[in-house]
C-alpha cells in the first residue's frame, strides 16, 4: 500500500482524488488536507498530491519535500523561476522526487502532444483556452505549456515567424504571448475547462480541441502519478513523460 495525503482535499479536484485514492486497492489515504488544517497531518504519508492555489503550493512543496515526502502535483502557475527552485529543494534532498503536471487529463496531454507534432507544418498557430470564472490563473497551465511545445517544436524546424499584420490593437486583443505563441483565455459561467489549438496554413485549417466534462477526468492520470513518483528521479514536469507516447 502507498500512503497517499492530499492537499487541497475539499477542493472541485481534491474531493474527486480523495474519492479515487479510497477506492484504490493498492493506495491508502491517509491525510485530507484543506486550507488551516495543519500541514503537519502529512506526516506519515509517502506521496501527497496538491490540488490547491497558485499562491500556497511552493510552501506546501518545500514542505513535502523537506520532510521526505514525494509530491504530485496539479496546481498550476508554475514558470522557470519556480520549477528552479523545486530542482534546488530536490538537490537538497536526495531521494524526493517530485511530479509536476499542467494537465492530468489523459486526452488533455494527447491533445498537447498531436498540437506539438502538428506545429511545425503550419505557417500560424494560436491557443484558445476556455475555463469556469473561478479560475485564478491566466492563461491555464495546459495552455502555457502547449504554447511551449509549440515554440520548441517551430523552433527545431526552422519555422519562419508567424504573419501578423496588426499595427494598433486594444491591450489584450491579441491575447498573451508565450514563446511567441499567442494564447487567449475565456472564462464563463458554466465552462469547466476545454482548448483549442489552431493551426493554419495555405488554405487550411486544423484545430485540435480538449473538452474536460467532469473533474474525475483528472484522476487516473493522478493515480499513475502517485504509484510511479517514487521510481522517477527528481523533477519530472508532466505526464506525458508516464505515457509511452
Ligand atoms: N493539473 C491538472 O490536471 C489540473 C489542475 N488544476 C489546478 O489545480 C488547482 C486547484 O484547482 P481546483 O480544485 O479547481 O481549485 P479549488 O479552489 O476548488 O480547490 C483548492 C482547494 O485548496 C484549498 N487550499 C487553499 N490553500 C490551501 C493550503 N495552504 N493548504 C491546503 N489547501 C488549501 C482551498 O481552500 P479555500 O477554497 O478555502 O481557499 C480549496 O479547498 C488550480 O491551480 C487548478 O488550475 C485543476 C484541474 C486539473
Ligand atoms: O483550473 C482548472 O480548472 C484547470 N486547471 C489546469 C490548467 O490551468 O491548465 C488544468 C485544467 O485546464 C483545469
Amino acid at each position: 500500500m502507498i500512503r497517499v495525503g492530499v492537499l487541497g482535499a475539499r477542493g472541485r479536484v481534491g474531493i474527486e482524488v480523495c474519492k479515487a485514492v479510497e477506492a484504490a486497492g493498492d493506495l491508502d489515504l491517509v491525510a485530507a488536507v484543506d486550507k488551516d488544517d495543519p500541514i503537519e497531518r502529512l506526516e506519515g504519508a509517502e506521496v501527497v498530491v496538491d490540488f490547491t492555489h497558485p499562491d500556497v503550493v511552493m510552501g506546501n512543496l518545500e514542505w513535502c519535500i523537506s520532510h521526505g515526502v514525494h509530491p504530485v502535483v496539479g496546481t498550476t502557475g508554475f514558470d522557470a523561476a519556480r520549477l528552479a527552485s523545486v530542482r534546488g529543494w530536490l538537490d537538497a534532498n536526495p531521494g524526493v522526487n517530485a511530479l509536476i503536471a499542467p494537465n492530468f487529463g489523459i486526452a488533455a496531454v494527447l491533445m498537447m502532444h498531436f498540437a506539438q507534432q502538428a506545429a511545425r507544418y503550419f505557417e500560424s498557430v494560436e491557443i484558445v483556452e476556455l475555463h469556469h470564472p473561478n479560475k485564478a490563473d491566466a492563461p491555464s497551465g495546459t495552455a502555457r505549456r502547449t504554447a511551449e511545445l509549440i515554440a520548441e517544436a517551430r523552433r527545431k524546424a526552422g519555422s519562419a515567424p508567424m504573419p501578423d499584420a496588426t499595427s494598433s490593437q486594444l491591450d489584450g486583443a491579441r491575447g498573451a504571448e508565450v514563446e511567441g505563441v499567442h494564447v487567449h483565455a475565456v472564462r464563463l459561467a458554466g465552462l469547466i475547462a476545454h482548448q483549442e489549438v489552431l493551426l493554419g496554413g495555405d488554405g487550411e485549417i486544423l484545430t485540435i480541441r480538449h473538452d474536460t466534462m467532469n473533474r474525475s477526468s483528472f484522476t487516473p492520470g493522478v493515480l499513475l502519478g502517485v504509484r510511479r513518483v517514487r521510481e522517477l528521479p527528481g523533477l519530472t514536469v508532466g505526464l506525458e513523460h508516464l505515457l509511452d507516447l
